[in-house]
């Protein structure tokens, strides 16, 4: 099939609505390529998915490239989205030159193309997250794989949140615990649970995207079986009581959760959380202490946050 290519240049604040509008008008899939994500990009920690050395990069301003196939039709779409990126202005957003361009591509050149900046990397003491295209052999007895589709959802397994929940999975699975993973994106904390020794895990995520993608990295890796994803918005209607309950969410969000996890944990029971950015970390705390959790571990990798927290073995 030939695809058509629309290129809009504009500015890391705007990248995101401009994504939006493209994605609006029937894209098939939008690129960012932005100087902002770039420079803030650099290795904090070992061991990266993506290899960032390979990288094409811009030095300033940012670029949205979004990908049509032949059968729709652009001459009508394409003044609409100029209108939409002008309107933006509207809402104190500066989408700066909006410059918008447009060119034939053919779909190997743009659907296959970001799988060679991928590779297989080790991003905790046992885990190993691989790319679903990749052929890995383990270096040794101890190595666990995550077979992902990094194109999905939310959780290649290298981003800090993400790692984070990777090492407190890591730290905490004896074997045989029930877990529940809240927001669980590309499925890869179920996975890595049950590569670790859980026993039954239940996943959920408040987006059917990310449920649907999550089915489908479990697909990958025949470890993950007694994994059952669902459609929830966090823990709201679920009875389902655990050993461990891990969610990776923003602060914001995580606060909510909190007094949602308890009732579904035993005492000694664990509550595993990230996505916490610097300055939120005193308010999880707080909430997790108020609803009766004990801060066992905090961990850090750069400026994200992950707590361990335990439900007491005895009442106060
Ligand atoms: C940062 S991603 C984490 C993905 C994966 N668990 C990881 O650690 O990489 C957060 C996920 O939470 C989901 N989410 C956000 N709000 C939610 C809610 N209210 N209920 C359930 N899931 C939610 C998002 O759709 C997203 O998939």
């Amino acid at each position: 099939m030939q695809w058509t290519e629309v290129s809009v240049t504009t500015t890391n604040e705007a990248v995101e609505a401009v994504s939006n509008i493209l994605m609006d008008a029937g894209a098939s899939g939008t690129k960012i390529d932005d100087a902002a994500d770039f420079a803030a990009l650099q290795p904090e920690f070992p061991g990266e998915l993506l290899d960032k050395r390979d990288l094409p990069h811009l030095t300033h301003g940012a670029v949205v490239t979004a990908y049509y196939p032949e059968t729709i039709e652009l001459s009508t779409i394409i003044p609409v989205i100029k209108q939409r990126i002008n309107e933006l202005d509207d809402f104190g957003l500066d989408a700066g030159p909006a410059t918008v361009l447009q060119k034939p591509v053919a779909e190997a050149d743009w659907a296959n193309v970001w799988k060679k900046y991928y590779h297989p990397v080790r991003v905790t003491r046992y885990l190993t997250v691989v790319p679903s295209w990749e052929h890995y052999q383990p270096v040794d007895e101890n190595e666990k794989t995550l077979t992902l589709d990094p194109g999905m959802a939310f959780g290649t397994g290298t981003h800090p949140t993400t790692a984070l929940m990777l090492q407190a999975l890591e730290l905490t699975i004896r074997g045989g615990e029930t877990v529940l993973d809240v927001g669980t994106g590309s499925g890869v904390l179920s996975i890595a649970a049950k590569q670790l020794g859980a026993g039954e895990v239940f996943a959920y995520d408040v987006d059917q995207i990310a449920v649907d993608s999550a089915k489908s990295n479990l697909d990958l890796n025949p470890v993950a079986k007694d994994v059952h994803v669902s459609a929830n918005d966090l823990l709201k209607g679920i009875t389902q009581t655990a050993d461990i309950i891990v969610a990776n969410i923003l602060a914001d969000i995580i606060v909510p959760l909190i007094p949602q996890t308890w009732p579904l944990l035993p005492k000694g029971g664990l509550f595993l959380t990230s996505g916490i950015i610097a300055d939120k970390y005193p308010l999880v705390v707080g909430k997790l202490r108020e609803a009766g959790y004990q801060i066992v571990e905090t961990l850090r990798r750069g400026d994200w946050y992950g707590i361990i927290a335990k439900k007491p073995e005895v009442d106060d």
